[in-house]
């Protein structure tokens, strides 16, 4: 906590610190906090996990005059489940100095908001699309605005908000701080930055890498029409803890999730044409483990922290290197370790090699498993339920039943029958996924242009980000 009081935080917001298990800074808090008490604009980029949030959550809230009964900051970020999540950790942070966030996003009842600004947060977390209606139907006032942050602002503006993003800033104080955050940081920003922040400090985590190292990172090369099967045999095999798979549409993730339960497995999709209702409650049951697998579009590469996540699978490869970077940044947060596999058809293997230029990260070819190795892999884990069973005890009921049927059989067969009724046997229930064509790069015109950012690659260098920022 030391390393944090050195910062300048004051004693509410360390006990707030010390609630959440943070014990010392990360690199970008550790630099960012100071220039931002200080009053500076901000540019901070840094590895995915590695505790943006806090990087502008903390100065937000030291920064805030108290009982003003108005709206003292905004923060905006590109999705909606991403504006709860940063709402949730501003609250936690604020939990012992009265500060209040709320989450405005488009999909909510926007009576119910309204209803809930007249209660006077200090702090919104908004998409930029809600907070617009809320301007103009007047139930926000953002003329006390002292600061603006920009959760993933490149992302905001590969989405098309740059107008939206450009009218709520006219809308608060010229005098306000404004701060920009991600993990990648395309030349477009500085665009942004020049116009709307004044003389900003420029914070970025040198690291050799863009991903995070505790990432292991592989591919795999295989035709479209394979891709089920082999994600079905990888799944057996490497068995996660939670994964998120993403693919390229909407149709994709709703054909895959329903061909996953059809063959066993625990799995929802999420997607941007699911009320929000759907998309709350498949997040929630992800979060609490309820299910194992989110099949999901970029909707979900963006910010969110979901712990337990150990895989991230790229059924399809990513449109372009940034979004490369945020998928597989699900995984390997916060200090822990995490594995990405990304499926490649052999006409995609130069957008693989683009992302490894960018990534300055070699991501290392892995063979097809086969029918054979999934079976081994589920006898394995059937073998690991017996044995935990065994540690975790309770058997006593069942020993008088176990030594009468060893009298009548022998103990192979017996064991082996345990076995073969705990695995999970090659299912070929019929589904259905329609082919999609190889990934083409798309050029000049589209608001994504993985060429132009090939020439630019985000800034990074120098020594990795070290896992001891994050002693919990
Ligand atoms: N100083 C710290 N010590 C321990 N854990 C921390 C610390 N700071 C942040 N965390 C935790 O690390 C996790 C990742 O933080 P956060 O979501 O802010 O990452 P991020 O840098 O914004 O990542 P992304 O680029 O993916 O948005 C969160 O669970 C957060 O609570
Ligand atoms: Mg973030």
């Amino acid at each position: 906590m030391e390393k944090f009081r050195e910062l300048g935080i004051s004693d509410v917001t360390i006990r707030a610190l010390s609630d959440m298990g943070f014990e010392e800074p990360t690199p970008i808090q550790e630099q960012a906090i100071p220039l931002l008490l200080s009053g500076k604009d901000l540019i901070g980029q840094a590895q995915t996990g590695t505790g943006k949030t806090a990087a502008f959550g903390i100065p937000l809230l030291e920064n805030i005059q108290r009982n003003t009964g108005t709206i003292f900051g905004i923060v905006l970020t590109p999705t909606r489940e991403l504006a709860i999540q940063v709402a949730e950790e501003l609250n936690k942070l604020g939990q012992f100095s009265q500060v209040r966030t709320l989450p405005i996003y488009g999909g909510q009842d926007i009576y119910r908001q309204i209803k809930a600004l007249q209660r006077k947060p200090q702090i919104i977390v908004a998409t930029p699309g809600r907070l617009m209606d809320h301007m103009e139907r007047h139930t926000v006032k953002l003329t006390d605005i002292k600061m603006v942050v920009l959760d993933e602002a490149d992302e905001m503006l590969n989405m098309g908000f740059i107008e939206d993003i450009e009218k709520i800033l006219r809308a608060t104080p010229e005098t306000r701080q404004t701060l920009l955050f991600s993990a990648t940081m395309p030349r477009q920003i500085q665009n942004l930055a020049q116009r709307f922040l004044k003389d900003p400090a420029l914070v970025s985590i040198k690291s050799k890498e863009v991903t995070v190292p505790l990432i292991e990172q592989y591919y795999m090369e295989l035709q479209d029409r394979q891709k089920f099967d082999v994600f079905c045999r990888l799944l057996d095999i490497q068995a996660p803890e939670l994964s998120i798979v993403f693919v390229r549409t909407k149709r994709r993730v709703d054909e895959l999730s329903e061909a996953l339960k059809k063959r066993g497995y625990s799995a929802e999709g999420i997607h941007g044409d699911l009320t929000q209702a759907k998309r709350d409650s498949v997040l929630r049951q992800f979060r609490e483990s309820t299910i194992d697998i989110l099949v999901a579009t970029d909707v979900a590469a963006r910010g969110l922290d979901i712990s337990g996540v150990s895989h991230v699978y790229n059924f399809d490869i990513p449109q372009d290197p940034e979004s490369y970077v945020h998928r597989v940044g699900r995984t390997g947060r916060a200090g822990q370790t995490g594995l990405a596999m990304t499926f490649v058809i052999p006409r995609e293997l130069e957008h693989l090699r683009s992302i490894e230029r960018i990534t300055k990260r070699k991501i290392v070819r892995m063979p097809v498993p086969t029918v054979t190795e999934a079976i081994e892999g589920q006898q394995r884990l059937a073998v690991e339920k017996l044995l935990n069973q065994i540690e975790s005890g309770g058997l006593d009921q069942y020993r008088s039943r176990a030594e009468e049927l060893l009298a009548e059989t022998d103990s192979v067969s017996l064991l082996a029958a345990a076995l073969k009724l705990l695995t999970k046997e090659p299912d070929t229930t019929p589904i259905k996924i329609t082919e999609e064509a190889p990934l083409r790069i798309r050029t000049y015109g589209g608001k994504r242009k993985p060429q132009e950012n090939r020439k630019n690659p985000p800034p990074g260098a120098k020594p990795r980000y070290k896992a001891g920022g994050f002693k919990k």
